[in-house]
């Protein structure tokens, strides 16, 4: 059921791009990480040319590496009796992908700007005050941010009537929501593009105020704070609590699993983002044993450890 459920997501994010009707043709990625990858996967294999952006060279390159074999992935599912199809399906869309570690260069030919850089707003402010001051003036700009507020991201551009949220979901190229946030000063016309290119890469778009964590984090980030404070206070094993989570609700995976995927630093600046901006909230209290295992540099999937070991890709 699952494998079929997941063949039809890929299936959809080829033939239902259209991505060559869109308006948006030209998309840089800025963040060549986890999510970066993932939406430069899914704008290529729907049509659209990709600049995909990273400080670090070495990142690009392992990105790279992990979306060609991801496409291989898609392909042999897509044309299982047609293995040359296939092979084409992935040259042609890895063609689409060009890359650079210069991101006021990259966003002079976008019509949008995905950014999926670090969880931090000043960080971000940067970048976007960088990119405003050289990208051309209908060139969209867009956040992946989990957590942080869309108008104070894009308060630091003159554009704020073409910014807004465009939140993917990991991994990119099998989970099948986009989440379009409009800020406070959007226009229709930036939301009503986002939405058709959202459509054009094969993701359900659903539609969200600028509140915290949108729909899915904010009703995920609570959920995965509880298991890792029972998981601290001994009331059950890791192993435990994700089986639970997966037999009795039928979660795909467990809380701990998911923190060690979605990454733990990632899960931390969330968390004291939201504990700083609303400190009475008791669910967004610091977590001491989620700022140990981030101090140990065990973050997850990513680092080959997290709350359970992983191989090193
Ligand atoms: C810790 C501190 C707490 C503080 C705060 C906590 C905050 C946490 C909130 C989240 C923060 C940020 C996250 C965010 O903003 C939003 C998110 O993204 S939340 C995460 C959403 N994702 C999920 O919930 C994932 C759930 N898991 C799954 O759906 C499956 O387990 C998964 C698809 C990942 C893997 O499936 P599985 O069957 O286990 O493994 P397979 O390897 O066999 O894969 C199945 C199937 O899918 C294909 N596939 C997998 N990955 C890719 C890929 N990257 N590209 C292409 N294809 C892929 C694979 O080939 C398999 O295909 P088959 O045909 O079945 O062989
Ligand atoms: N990890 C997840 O499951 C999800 C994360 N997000 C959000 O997506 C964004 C990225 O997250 P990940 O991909 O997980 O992080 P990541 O750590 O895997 O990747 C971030 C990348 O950005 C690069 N970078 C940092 N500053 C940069 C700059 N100024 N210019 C260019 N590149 C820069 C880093 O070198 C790094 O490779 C964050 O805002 C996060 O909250 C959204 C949905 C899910």
């Amino acid at each position: 059921m699952t494998k079929l459920v997941q063949f039809g997501v890929i299936a959809r994010n080829f033939s239902s791009s259209s991505a060559m009707q869109a308006a948006i043709k030209n998309v840089t990625v800025i963040g060549g990480g986890l999510m970066g990858s993932g939406i430069a996967q899914v704008s290529a294999q729907a049509g659209q040319n990709v600049i995909l952006v990273d400080l670090s060279p070495e990142v690009l390159a392992k990105s790279q590496k992990s979306i060609g074999a991801n496409l291989g992935r898609v392909a042999k599912k897509m044309y299982k009796d047609k293995p040359q199809d296939g092979e084409k399906f992935v040259s042609e869309s890895m063609a689409r992908i060009k890359t650079s570690t210069d991101p006021a260069e990259a966003a002079k030919s976008a019509d949008l700007v995905v950014e999926a850089i670090v969880e931090n707003m000043s960080v971000k402010h940067k970048l976007f005050s960088q990119l405003d001051g050289v990208a051309p003036n209908h060139t969209i700009f867009a956040s992946n941010t989990s957590s942080l507020s869309i108008n104070e991201i894009c308060s630091v551009v003159k554009r704020k009537d073409r910014f807004g949220g465009l939140h993917f979901f990991n991994p990119v190229p099998v989970m099948r929501l986009l989440e379009v946030v409009r800020g406070a000063e959007t226009s229709d016309a930036t939301y009503k593009s986002m939405m058709e290119w959202g459509k054009a890469v094969g993701k359900t778009c659903i539609t969200c105020k600028d509140t915290p964590g949108f729909v899915v984090n904010r009703l995920l980030v609570p959920y995965i704070c509880e298991a890792i404070r029972l998981y601290e206070r001994g009331d059950a094993s890791a192993r435990d609590i994700d089986t639970a989570m997966k037999l009795g609700a039928g979660y795909p995976m467990g809380p701990l699993e998911l923190a060690d995927y979605v990454g733990l630093d990632t899960n931390k600046f969330i968390l004291d983002g939201w504990h700083k901006k609303y400190p009475n909230q008791p669910l967004f209290n610091p977590i001491p044993l989620l700022d140990k295992l981030v101090a140990e540099g065990k973050l997850g999937v990513k680092a080959g450890e997290g709350f359970y070991k992983y191989d090193k890709k």
